[in-house]
C-alpha cells in the first residue's frame, strides 16, 4: 500500500534468510518480525561484490563510445545490449542515461510466439575483462535473495510461503539494467534548455526490484500517496526495493507498484545496477485468493500474462 511516507522503511531480513525453506517458518518469531516490516538490510550479498559491480560499470561507461557501441541493443539482439544517452524513452521523453540491458536467456522456440521478441542471450563487453563473470555471479545472488524475500512477502500477504513458486515464479525471469547517468556541468548556462530527467516517472514491471546505487548521490525519488516525491538516498549495505506491476496484481492492490524517477543534477557521474525479479516468463498473473479475501472479495485487476506486459514495455521504450 502506498502511504504518506517521508522516508523509506529499512528492514533486516536476516531471520528470514535463516528460515526461508523451513516448513514451519510462519511460526518463527524472527521471520514474523521481518514479515511485519519488509524492506531490507542484512541481505547476505557481500558488500565487496555489490561495490565491485558498480565499479566495473563505471569502468565500462568510461570507455569511448566506439567501444561501448560494439554491443549495441536492438530488436535483433532481443533488446539486449548497450543503449546511448537519450535512446530510452519514458512517457515520450528521452531519459538522460546510458545502459546495458540484460535478460535471462530465451532460447529459440521457447514459449512459442510469446518468446519471439525477447529471444536471445546476453551480449557482454570484452572490456573491462571479467564483466560477464561478475554480473552473472551478481544475478545469481540477487535471484536467490529475491526468492527468499518473496517467501516473506507471501506470508505478509496472508498466503502460504510458496505462493510465488511453481507456475507463478518458480522459474523466475530476471532483468539486469546496468545504468550510467552522466554528471551535469554546473558551468552550463542557466538559459540552456536542460533535461535533468535521468529516468522519467515509471513503475517496474515484475515482482521485486533490488536497486544498487552509487554512494553519495541522491537521485532516485519515490512518489507517496499525497503526490510528493520522496528521496531514496543510497544507504551503504542496503538495496532500495521497488514493488513491480505483477506484484500489485497478485496482491490485488494491497501492494502498490510505486512510481519512481531519477533526477540527475549531480556534477558526478552516477551508476545504478538494478536487478528485477520477475514472474515465470509465461506466467498468467491474477490476484491471489488470500489477497482478494482481504480486499472485499472483488478482483481489482484483469488477468495479465507477464511476458506480454514486458514485451509491450520493451517495444515502446526505445527511439528505434
Ligand atoms: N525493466 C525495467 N523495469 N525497466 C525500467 C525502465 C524504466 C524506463 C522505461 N523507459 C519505462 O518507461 O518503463
Ligand atoms: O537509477 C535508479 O536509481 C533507478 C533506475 C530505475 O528505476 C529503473 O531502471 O527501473
Ligand atoms: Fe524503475
Amino acid at each position: 500500500m502506498t502511504t504518506d511516507f517521508k522516508t523509506l522503511p529499512l528492514i533486516d531480513v536476516s531471520p528470514l534468510l535463516e528460515k526461508w525453506d523451513d516448513p514451519s517458518m510462519a511460526q518463527d518469531k524472527g521471520v514474523a518480525d521481518v514479515v511485519r516490516q519488509l524492506g531490507q538490510k542484512g541481505h547476505g550479498i557481500p558488500d565487496s561484490l555489490v561495490k565491485e559491480v558498480r565499479n566495473i560499470a563505471h569502468r565500462y561507461f568510461d570507455l569511448p563510445y566506439e567501444e561501448k557501441i560494439k554491443i549495441k541493443l536492438s530488436a535483433t539482439t532481443g533488446y539486449r545490449g548497450y543503449q546511448h544517452v537519450g535512446e530510452n524513452i519514458t512517457k515520450g521523453v528521452p531519459d538522460m542515461h546510458e545502459a546495458i540491458d540484460c535478460y535471462k536467456e530465451v532460447k529459440k522456440g521457447m514459449y512459442g510466439a510469446l518468446g519471439e521478441t525477447m529471444q536471445g542471450s546476453n551480449i557482454w563487453p570484452s572490456h573491462p575483462p571479467n564483466f560477464k563473470k561478475l554480473m552473472e555471479e551478481y544475478v545469481n545472488l540477487c535471484t536467490e535473495l529475491s526468492r527468499k524475500i518473496m517467501r516473506g512477502i507471501a506470508l505478509a500477504l496472508g498466503g502460504s510461503p510458496v505462493e510465488f513458486e511453481g507456475t507463478r515464479a518458480g522459474d523466475p525471469f530476471w532483468v539486469l539494467r546496468i545504468i550510467g547517468y552522466p554528471g551535469v556541468s554546473p558551468a552550463s548556462g542557466q538559459d540552456m534548455p536542460k533535461n535533468d530527467i535521468g529516468c522519467g516517472a515509471h513503475t517496474d514491471y515484475g515482482l521485486l526490484t533490488l536497486v544498487n546505487q552509487d554512494d553519495g548521490i541522491t537521485a532516485l525519488q519515490v512518489k507517496n500517496v499525497s503526490g510528493e516525491w520522496i528521496s531514496a538516498p543510497p544507504i551503504p549495505g542496503t538495496f532500495v526495493c521497488n514493488i513491480g506491476d505483477m506484484l500489485k496484481i497478485l496482491s490485488n492492490g494491497l501492494y502498490e507498484s510505486t512510481l519512481h524517477r531519477v533526477i540527475s543534477n549531480s556534477p558526478t557521474y552516477r551508476v545504478c545496477v538494478a536487478y528485477f525479479y520477475e514472474p515465470n516468463y509465461d506466467a498468467v498473473i491474477e490476484p491471489l485468493d488470500a489477497c482478494v479475501k482481504q480486499t472485499g472479495g472483488t478482483t481489482r485487476f484483469e488477468v495479465a500474462v507477464y511476458s506480454k506486459h514486458l514485451v509491450s514495455k520493451v517495444q515502446t521504450n526505445f527511439i528505434y
